[in-house]
């Protein structure tokens, strides 16, 4: 095809309001390419034998039908703006201000890049700026071989554009920038105006017409016939618009269904909503329990037959969260697969940074370490990583997005305990995996929450057991918990000795707030006893143990004069306590030393809360 039939249909789908109409434009622009399946050389008025590849195997190296089938995944990933599928980290590498220069080249001697930002100050979008130039008059400035000499020649191809954009991203080493703004200009050189402006926009991943994925979806369905949730499932598996409406095409419902996951190739993470420990509670008959590790996430992709990966060892790739490609920033988890892990295997996990002791760094020391590109040996000297590991999509040839999450992590359990990463048989003596409890018990979260701030971690995170692997969904299966919006000032008037190591120390106390009196009168709410680490235990105790006034067994009553700070997840009637609410979930916020008891909050503001 063209690479001007292909600009025209996207200006029409730019110009287009309706989604409906949109998702058709689309279906008929891969109808198009689908038109000479038949293995016809000729391809939308593109003599394929005359193209000159150059550099890369690219797709379309190949037969007349496997041609249109290249040129078929391009448009698909051309429309939603991209060169490389989701799957793959290669860019194009070009900065704006090379593809100005590309523009003011090929737009004659008397336009500068000045000249081309300038315009884009004024036009304020890239590919109004390209199309309001005319092209083609510039020879021999190319180094390019597809264009040198050949200004104003033959109509670009799709898959031209393709291979040339492919060419430019492999351009690296000494003088590839320069080389990359003259494969670049070779490009514009042979465009129309209206071409640039398209051009201008894919470079620049700024295509923006308004096709999001689910538009390209809905295509290929209607394209080829296909159920959409079939081709739903393809691209969940495979993340590659261009290979499923290939497949689409080619092996309709059947070969969708056999897509598989690929080990080395990243899948969408699954993501949160926020929820509460109630609300799960009401929704599922129990709830899986983990502790959310305050890190980045990665995902870990391992092979250790050199045979099927083609390597001379095994074969180890770390995804982030965009399904960025991060295994050269983060050693140690390459280290880990190698040492713990002897089965193919595709793992979601966090990654952590570390002290020396082995616990959790805050958030902002592995963003040190994640895509970092050079001095990696001496940023591990500064900032330790440790990943973690909760889910397990594909284990040994087997894929398991659609089992439920307990069957997953028993997998990954197995995974993870016959290398050299288990120190026993106990799920916690097994390096680098995140525990999982199954509870309907509020109170027992509750004390797994306790236990995760403790070891310095964000909190919990709460799953439905029985959910399957929904990849790039923040669907309600997994429920990170709702921040505390708004804090409450309690009054500490009870708390209890602590046992064991904490035997010294003051601990679980008891909460409460004004009356509504106003005598100063004073009705307990809850006890917290969560939040809260050694070292803030022992300060605590030391600032309230001279407001002791009676002691019971390990209980001691509390001259009322210290304020804390609580966060809490609900606030319900009860009768447990004397205010007639009970705080669910408390968590200690911090001493609020400017204030005294006549300042805590009140039932009336209980009362307020509760009703929003
Ligand atoms: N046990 C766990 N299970 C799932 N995710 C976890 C776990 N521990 C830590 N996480 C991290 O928590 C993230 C979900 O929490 P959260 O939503 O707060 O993350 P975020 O990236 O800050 O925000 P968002 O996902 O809302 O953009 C996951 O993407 C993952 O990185």
């Amino acid at each position: 095809m063209e690479f001007a039939t292909f600009t025209e249909r996207v200006a029409a789908i730019e110009a287009e309001p309706a989604d409906l109409e949109i998702v058709d434009h689309v279906r008929a622009l891969l109808e198009e390419s689908t038109a000479d399946s038949s293995g016809d050389e000729q391809c939308g008025g593109e003599q394929i034998p005359d193209e000159q590849g150059s550099g890369e195997q690219a797709v379309d190296d190949r037969g007349g039908g496997d041609r249109t089938a290249a040129e078929l995944e391009i448009l698909a990933r051309f429309v939603q703006g991209r060169v490389f599928p989701a799957w793959d980290s290669t860019t194009l590498d070009i900065g704006p201000s090379s593809c100005y220069e590309a523009i003011a080249r090929a737009a004659g001697t008397n336009v500068s890049p000045v000249n081309v930002e300038d315009r884009l100050a004024e036009l304020g979008e890239i590919g109004e700026v390209a199309a309001s130039y005319e092209y083609g008059g510039q020879q021999g400035l190319g180094a390019f071989t597809d264009t040198a000499g050949d200004a104003g020649g033959d109509s670009l191809t799709v898959r031209e554009v393709d291979r040339t954009l492919r060419d430019l991203a492999a351009a690296d080493g000494d003088g590839s920038a320069d080389r990359k703004i003259d494969i670049l200009f070779g490009l514009f050189n042979r465009c129309s105006s209206e071409e640039a402006r398209y051009l201008a926009r894919l470079v620049l991943s700024e295509m923006r017409i308004g096709v999001g994925e689910g538009t390209v979806r809905d295509a290929i369905a209607a394209a080829f016939d296909v159920p959409t949730d079939r081709v739903e499932r393809a691209l969940q598996v495979s993340n590659d618009y261009g290979r499923v409406a290939r497949v689409a095409r080619e092996d309709g419902r059947a070969g969708l269904d056999a897509m598989d996951l690929e080990v080395g190739r990243p899948v969408q993470a699954m993501l949160a909503q926020t929820g509460t420990v109630t609300g799960v509670l009401e929704e599922w008959s129990e709830a899986a329990v983990e502790w959310k590790y305050d890190g980045a996430r990665v995902q870990l992709h391992y092979d250790p037959d050199p045979e099927r990966t083609g390597e001379s060892k095994a074969e180890v790739r770390v995804f982030s969260r965009n399904m960025e490609d991060v295994t050269d920033a983060l050693p140690e988890v390459v280290e880990f697969a190698e040492e713990t892990l002897e089965r193919p295997a595709i793992l979601d996990g966090e990654v952590v940074a570390v002290d020396e002791d082995g616990s959790p760094l805050p958030f902002q020391e592995v963003l040190k370490r994640f895509r970092r590109k050079h001095d990696i040996a001496k940023a591990r000297e500064n900032v330790t990583v440790r990943p973690v590991f909760f889910d397990c999509l594909h284990a040994d040839g087997t894929d398991l997005l659609e089992s439920p999450l307990t069957a997953r992590h028993e997998q990954l359990v197995e995974l993870l305990a016959e290398g050299d990463g288990a120190a026993g048989d106990s799920p916690d003596e097994i390096r680098g995996l995140s525990l999982l409890w199954r509870t309907d018990d509020p109170e027992e979260i509750e004390a797994i929450d306790a236990e995760a701030l403790e070891a310095g971690h964000e909190g919990i995170m709460l799953k439905d057991p029985d959910s399957t692997y929904s990849p790039g969904r923040r669907g309600k299966h997994w429920r990170k918990r709702k921040p505390d919006v708004e804090t409450l000032d309690c009054v500490v008037t009870g708390a209890e000795w602590g046992e064991g190591r904490r035997a010294t120390f003051l601990g679980t106390f008891e909460l409460s707030v004004r009356a509504d009196d106003s005598d100063g009168a004073l009705e307990t709410v809850g006890k917290v006893a969560t939040g809260i680490t050694d070292e803030t235990l022992a300060d605590l105790t030391d600032l309230l143990e001279p407001h002791i006034i009676a002691e019971t067994g390990q209980e001691v009553d509390l001259e009322p004069e210290i304020v804390f700070e609580v966060g809490y997840e609900e606030i319900q009637s009860s009768p447990t306590y004397s205010s007639g609410y009970a705080l669910r979930f408390p968590r200690f916020q911090g001493v609020r030393h400017d204030k005294n008891p006549s300042d805590a909050d009140s039932i009336e503001r209980l009362e307020r809360l509760q009703g929003q």
